[in-house]
């Protein structure tokens, strides 16, 4: 078998320009411009890569970018007070904090610091807990949502599917399995404890791999014809490149996966601009919620 490759970087496109068409309405409409600002501390250059194809893609859909750089030895005060900043003024609607934070930040802090209804990335404990009771007002984690939006494009309907994910990350793994319960699938939840990681991944229709392990899950573990969402992004040394070159890979061995799988997700091009896609849409979608819009 050879799997079918879900485009995700053509159906972020097409997110995207769905999302355009919404901004241009609330413009319009209300004269009113979406916001979203991003804080990123620090000067990982991974987060920089994707902070910039953030603040680019925003503009392209027609809204307004904050985007603010801390030094790595910002206070978590001066972090907060910015956050608070952010939260008081109208023309941001959206607030994205990256992470990881430097060491001596709480992460749980910051994030609480946001008011939910900006909280685009779907974070804060309100919109944890939204989500959690399948209520439709919680502001869905991007990446996550990205993928099951893949999963429904590729599958339909998704009820009664076994689907496992690996890793239990708040940001990714556990919104990850409360929303493919909501959607009714069966779901294992798999992590560093798990007894046998390879039969929960066989039993498994739909298997979302977010661990941070480069190609840690082989085709052979793989149900035949099964869903495979590739979240992880793990760049790792290419000297057949080049010396000193790197090249980025999942945390699923894509070649062997792609013999075994009925469909799956490329790295990149797969999981990675759906979530920046999915931003974007939460961006709007905050906006309208805020300002009591029905598009
Ligand atoms: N494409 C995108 O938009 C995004 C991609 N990512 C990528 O996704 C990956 C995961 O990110 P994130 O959730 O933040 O990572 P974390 O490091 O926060 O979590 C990793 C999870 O994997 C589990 N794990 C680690 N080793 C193993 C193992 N050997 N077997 C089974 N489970 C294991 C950990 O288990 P335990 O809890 O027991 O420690 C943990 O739950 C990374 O590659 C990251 O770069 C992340 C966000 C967005
Ligand atoms: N508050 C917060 N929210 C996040 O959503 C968040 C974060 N912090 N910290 C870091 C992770 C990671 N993340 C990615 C987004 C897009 C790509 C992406 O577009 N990747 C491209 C490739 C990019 C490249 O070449 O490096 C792809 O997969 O095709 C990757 C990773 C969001 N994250
Ligand atoms: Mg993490």
């Amino acid at each position: 078998m050879t799997a079918r490759i879900i485009d995700g970087k053509a159906f972020a496109e097409k997110v995207r320009a769905h999302v355009a068409e919404d901004v241009l309405a609330v413009k319009s409409k209300y004269g009113i411009t979406p916001g979203l600002a991003v804080v990123i501390v620090g000067e990982d250059p991974a987060s920089q890569v994707y902070v910039r194809s953030k603040v680019k893609q925003t503009a392209e859909a027609g809204m307004n970018s904050f985007h603010f750089e801390m030094p790595s030895d910002t206070p978590e005060a001066a972090l907060i007070a910015k956050v608070q900043e952010l939260n008081a003024d109208p023309r941001v609607n959206g607030i994205l904090v990256q992470l990881p934070l430097p060491k001596h930040m709480n992460e749980a802090t910051v994030i609480e610091t946001i008011v939910p209804e900006k909280d685009v990335d779907g974070f804060h404990v309100i919109n944890t807990g939204l989500l959690a009771i399948g209520d439709k007002k919680a502001m869905v984690p991007c990446t996550p949502l990205g993928c099951l939006m893949m999963l429904q494009e590729t599958l339909g309907d998704l009820s009664g599917k076994k689907a496992v994910v690996v890793g239990r990350s708040n940001i990714v793994g556990k919104p990850m399995a409360q929303l493919l319960l909501n959607a009714n699938c069966t779901v294992t939840i798999a992590h560093s404890r798990t007894a046998d990681l390879k039969a929960e991944v066989m039993a498994a229709d739909i298997v979302v791999a977010a661990v941070g392990r480069p190609e840690m899950v082989p085709g052979s573990w793989l149900k035949k014809g099964a869903t495979v969402i590739d979240v992880g992004i793990n760049r790792i040394p290419a000297p057949e490149l080049g010396e000193g070159k790197n090249r980025l890979v999942g945390d699923v061995d894509f070649a062997s996966a792609a013999e075994v799988a009925g469909a799956i997700t490329p790295v990149p091009g797969g999981v990675g601009p759906m979530t920046i896609a999915c931003l974007l849409r939460n961006t709007v979608t905050a906006t309208c919620r805020q300002n009591r819009i029905d598009l």
